[in-house]
């Protein structure tokens, strides 16, 4: 997307060939700064210290990693620790080992002095396809919108989302908020609550931040907030993003992703929930399941900003040695999500639903 006027993905092959580079999440909204990675070692660490972030940006970020890797060593020992290293970054979008399933598939049968080139056409066309992805959900989610702004005959859309699920969090469009800009470019008065998201303020941070460059109308509101703004008939549908959603339709995204959901369906408001399929694990047919990463509790005791005169600071806001839990994600059953936006339509949260739109994945001989 573009950002004064100049078109961005969150990561790209540096112009000179020899690196990867990001723009570095962590320093948003107070500063654009971008990195050069030069080692799958740093591609590693940006993922683990979510200077990038979002399923299908951490699967991109970790396919880049692979190629990075090749250039240092192409040798079937280094391809597999690189596979090892880029796996045990974050355990909870699937998308990191759809890449790198898909990349070690690819790259091991060659021979070493092939993989460096194959490396490189792999993670180009992981970012690619990944944004004609998000795009198609947003074709697919704009209708829906759509719908709702015919009912409310003109007056604006306002729409819920929670964390970040933007072009940042993927490679180009967002999933959840692809619907929206594309409402929003089409003309549909629509307006976004933006939930804060603690403790990593994504929403605060990079929601508001995206929306604002792109001149999407939008509120940003404390996480406890999203209820009663429901219950005052102030939000038409809700719209995520997920970092995994199993086979039978539960969504792990979040942290009090699941708390929204359960406002949602006590006020009658649709939850939807915006996804390519490689975020789709076809293995699990049951949410419960999914690994929940837990986080140091530092995040939550302690949160970066900006001081008014402009330098970046941190600010401790617990007694000294107050432990932290921080569990990083949640998991919304599926029976509390209206539909799953995906490339290829709007899917029922059900084994058939998705199954009806990914006959691919339905068991051979059934
Ligand atoms: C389009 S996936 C975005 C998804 O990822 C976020 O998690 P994190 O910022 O910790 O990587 C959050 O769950 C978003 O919904």
């Amino acid at each position: 997307m573009k950002v004064n006027g100049t078109h961005y993905r969150p990561i790209w092959q540096a112009k000179d060939g020899e690196a990867v580079e990001i723009i570095d999440q962590t320093k948003l909204p107070h500063a654009f700064e971008t990195l050069r990675l030069t080692s799958m070692q740093d591609a590693a660490h940006a993922i683990k210290a979510m200077l990038v972030r979002g399923a299908p940006l951490i699967g991109a970020t970790a396919a880049w990693g692979l190629w990075l890797a090749m250039r240092e060593d192409a040798s079937d020992g280094n391809l597999e620790s690189a596979y090892t290293m880029l796996m045990a970054t974050r355990p909870t979008a699937v998308n990191l080992r759809w890449a790198l399933d898909a990349g070690r598939a690819k790259l091991a049968p060659l021979a070493p002095d092939a993989r460096v080139e194959a490396a490189k056409t792999f993670a180009e066309q992981v970012c690619d396809e990944d944004a004609e992805l998000n795009h198609a959900i947003g074709r697919h989610g704009l209708e829906i919108i759509r719908a709702i702004a015919a009912k409310k005959s003109g007056e604006t859309v306002n729409i819920l989302t929670h964390c970040n699920a933007g072009w940042l969090a993927t490679v180009d469009w967002g999933t959840a908020t692809s619907p929206i800009y594309q409402a929003h470019d089409e003309g549909i008065p629509v307006h976004v609550w933006v939930d804060e998201t603690r403790p990593r303020n994504q929403g605060a941070f990079l929601t508001a931040w995206e929306l604002n460059n792109h001149g999407v109308p939008h509120t940003v509101i404390v996480d406890n907030a999203g209820g009663h703004l429901m219950q005052h008939g102030k939000v038409d549908m809700v719209i995520t993003g997920t970092d995994r959603v199993t086979a039978n339709g539960d969504v792990a995204n979040k942290i009090g992703t699941y708390l929204k959901a359960l406002a949602a369906s006590d006020n009658g408001v649709p939850f939807y929930v915006a996804l390519p399929s490689p975020t789709i694990d076809w293995t699990l047919d049951d949410g419960m399941r999914i690994e929940i990463e837990e986080r140091s509790g530092e995040e939550v005791t302690r949160i970066p900003g900006r001081l008014d005169d402009g330098t970046l600071a941190s600010v401790t806001i617990t007694p000294k040695g107050s432990p932290a839990g921080n569990p990083a994600f949640d998991v919304t059953p599926a029976r509390l999500v209206t539909g799953l936006i995906t490339e290829r339509g709007v899917s029922a949260a059900t084994p058939a639903g998705l199954l009806s739109l990914f006959p691919e994945h339905r068991a051979a001989g059934e």
